[in-house]
């Protein structure tokens, strides 16, 4: 079956996903394309938007489905019933902080970034640090023992906030040794020290 991810040369929304693909060796084509090729797609996509996967002879859209979709098929999406709606609700949560993130960064950067910082973030931390330590006191997954689907958002959502303020994670110890863990999986090390290289912005507009 063969993999195709196209999305912008940017982490953006594709980037748990890319994280998912790199750090599970699955084999795909990371094909970022150039505005003016987005020009010509568009029409052709679903919702006019991307990320888009193509995965054999199905095409999906829409972030958080791919992820999902991932998730399935690969077994990182919970063992029970129980399992899954836990890592679908935080997820949920995560998507929106990530929407206060980049509705920040692209509509208020100059003017409200040192309030997301202090008056936004902190209280958005704690509450995903609280969930996070739901089990094995936050000491593995997010769902426990298993790795899934939402491990690898989380770390990216950790990841663009620590871009944002280096100190974004003082107050959520848990959360930091997450990040810190996460980075050193061995393919998760390749895949950002390669990305390093690279240094794709997170979002579109250069701001992070
Ligand atoms: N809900 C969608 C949102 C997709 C989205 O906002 N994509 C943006 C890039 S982050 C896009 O395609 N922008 C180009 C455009 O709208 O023309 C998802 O999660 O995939």
């Amino acid at each position: 079956m063969t993999l195709k991810l196209t999305y912008f040369d940017i982490r953006g929304l594709a980037e748990p996903i890319r994280l998912l693909l790199n750090d599970q060796e699955i084999p795909f084509e990371d094909n970022r394309i150039s505005r003016e090729e987005w020009a010509e797609m568009k029409s052709t996509m679903i919702f006019a938007q991307l990320p888009c996967l193509h995965i054999g002879t199905e095409t999906i859209v829409q972030s958080a489905a791919i992820l999902r979709h991932l998730g399935r098929i690969y077994g990182l999406n919970g063992s029970t019933e129980s399992e899954t709606s836990f890592i679908d609700m935080f997820s949920e949560g995560l998507r929106d902080l990530r929407t206060k993130y980049f509705t920040m960064i692209k509509t208020d950067y100059e003017d409200g970034k040192e309030a997301y910082i202090t008056e936004t973030l902190p209280g958005e931390l704690l509450r995903i640090e609280k969930l996070f330590c739901t089990f094995n006191n936050g000491e593995n997954f997010v769902s426990g023992d298993k790795l899934s689907y939402a491990d690898y958002a989380l770390f990216e959502l950790l990841d663009i906030h620590l871009i944002l303020t280096p100190t974004a994670l003082n107050g959520t110890p848990a959360l930091k040794r997450f990040h810190g863990r996460f980075a050193e999986r061995p393919n998760m090390r390749l895949y950002l020290n390669k990305r390093a290289e690279l240094n794709p912005f997170v979002s579109g507009n250069g701001k992070q």
